[in-house]
């Protein structure tokens, strides 16, 4: 039987639908993405955690859900919100219908809103707080819960989402037709930071020949350092990058070393914070599959995957780093270098997933300058 659901926004707006999840309340910031496919990567992305995501794309759960495809160990989003769920999915890959897959998980989701209406509303007023109700509905208990949501701002939830235990992985990409993971030698030694990390970027680091240590957000340089790495990655998170002192007080330390360093998204964000620079919180951020942005350095245009409300204020960047990437869309920052440390990072998502894969090169860039970094200390010594 079907099940009533509400959104409550902040402002009081109220959108009334159907329940296509698990009965309950779910507060966060609510935010609009506008890919048309990748749903279950949407929805399973640590940087996620404490926002409802509405999706512009108005059919979402078509093609249902695979285990294969989840970008971590949990859906992290802490609801959605959609127009139309079809009654069916129609995929051979697919194990379960969407539905089904958030309800067993204990996700709060609602369709059958006009999410047109809504995603105007947010691109007008900026990102607003939310509640989502499912199952029993007490339209006024929602907006009390919306309003006390104390917003993303000033939240870390690095520390929250990341790995308790270092692990290794050396999984490769999927290779559909063979319906494998495949894997590459390993030539290089990375040590990532988990701060919500997406497991494409895993994925696209070992096919390119790394064997990665994946290590707690809180982890020392003196820790790192003791591992030695050929090179350290930052990965994408949730929350607000300038309350992560303890990732920022690391990082300085790397680039002190010159050891090769790459960051995306909130890896991204924290070197900026590390190199001196400021960030700051977007009206309505980036979500989404389709965001142009330069590479200032080759003049060309790429289209790239995009989920960030945090960006580097360029204005703020200290002389020793150069802006390499720049949003056709509003001009925001989406990459820098250093000129005097191998580190750069890139703000939208090269490891897609979903996506284009236009800006997928940036991996190749951190192999090489993994590779072109004199005598090193970890496994490129041994094997290359
Ligand atoms: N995808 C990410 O890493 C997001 C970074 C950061 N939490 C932001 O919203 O800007």
């Amino acid at each position: 039987m079907t099940q009533p659901a509400i959104l409550a926004l902040e402002d009081g707006t109220v959108f009334e639908g159907v329940s296509v999840g698990a009965p309950g309340l779910s507060v966060g910031e609510v935010v609009f993405n506008t890919a048309i496919t990748g749903y279950q990567e949407i929805l399973t992305d640590p940087s996620y955690a404490r926002q409802l995501v509405t999706l512009t794309y108005p059919h979402v759960g078509n093609t249902g859900v695979t285990d294969q495809d989840d970008e971590a160990r949990q859906v992290w989003a802490s609801g959605l919100i959609v127009r139309d769920v079809p009654r069916r999915p129609s995929n051979w890959r697919s194990q379960i219908a969407l539905p089904q897959w958030l309800a067993d998980r204990g996700v709060v989701a609602i369709a059958d809103i006009d999410t047109r209406k809504l995603t105007r509303l947010l691109r007008d007023t900026g990102a607003q707080n939310g509640a989502l109700m499912a199952g029993e509905i007490d339209v006024d208990k929602a907006l009390e819960a919306a309003r006390k949501f104390p917003g993303l701002k000033g939240m870390d939830l690095a520390k929250e989402v990341c790995t308790r235990e270092r692990y290794e992985w050396t999984e490769g990409q999927l290779d559909l037709d063979r319906n494998a993971f495949v894997n590459a030698p390993p030539r290089f030694h990375v040590v990532a930071y988990d701060f919500g990390v997406k497991l494409n970027i895993l994925r696209m680091l070992a096919e390119r020949g790394c064997r990665i240590t994946v290590v707690p957000a809180q982890t020392s340089a003196a820790d790192v350092l003791a591992l030695k790495p050929d090179g350290v990655f930052l990965s994408n998170g949730p929350g607000d990058p300038e309350p992560c002192d303890y990732a920022i007080a690391a990082i300085k330390e790397f680039v002190a070393k010159k050891i090769p360093t790459f960051g995306i998204c909130l890896g991204h964000q924290l070197l900026g914070l590390a190199s001196g620079a400021k960030t700051l919180k977007m009206k309505f951020g980036h979500h989404g599959a389709n965001h142009p942005v330069q590479d200032l350095d080759s003049g060309r245009v790429m289209i790239t995957s995009q989920n960030h409300g945090f960006a580097v204020d360029e204005a703020s960047l200290p002389a020793n780093v150069r802006v390499t990437h720049r949003s056709l869309f509003d001009g925001s920052n989406q990459g820098i270098a250093l000129t005097d440390s191998p580190a750069f990072s890139f703000q939208g998502h090269p490891e897609a997933s979903p996506g284009p894969h236009d800006v997928s090169p940036l991996f190749d860039r951190f192999v090489e300058s993994m590779r072109d970094r004199g005598p090193g200390t970890g496994d490129r010594e041994r094997a290359v």
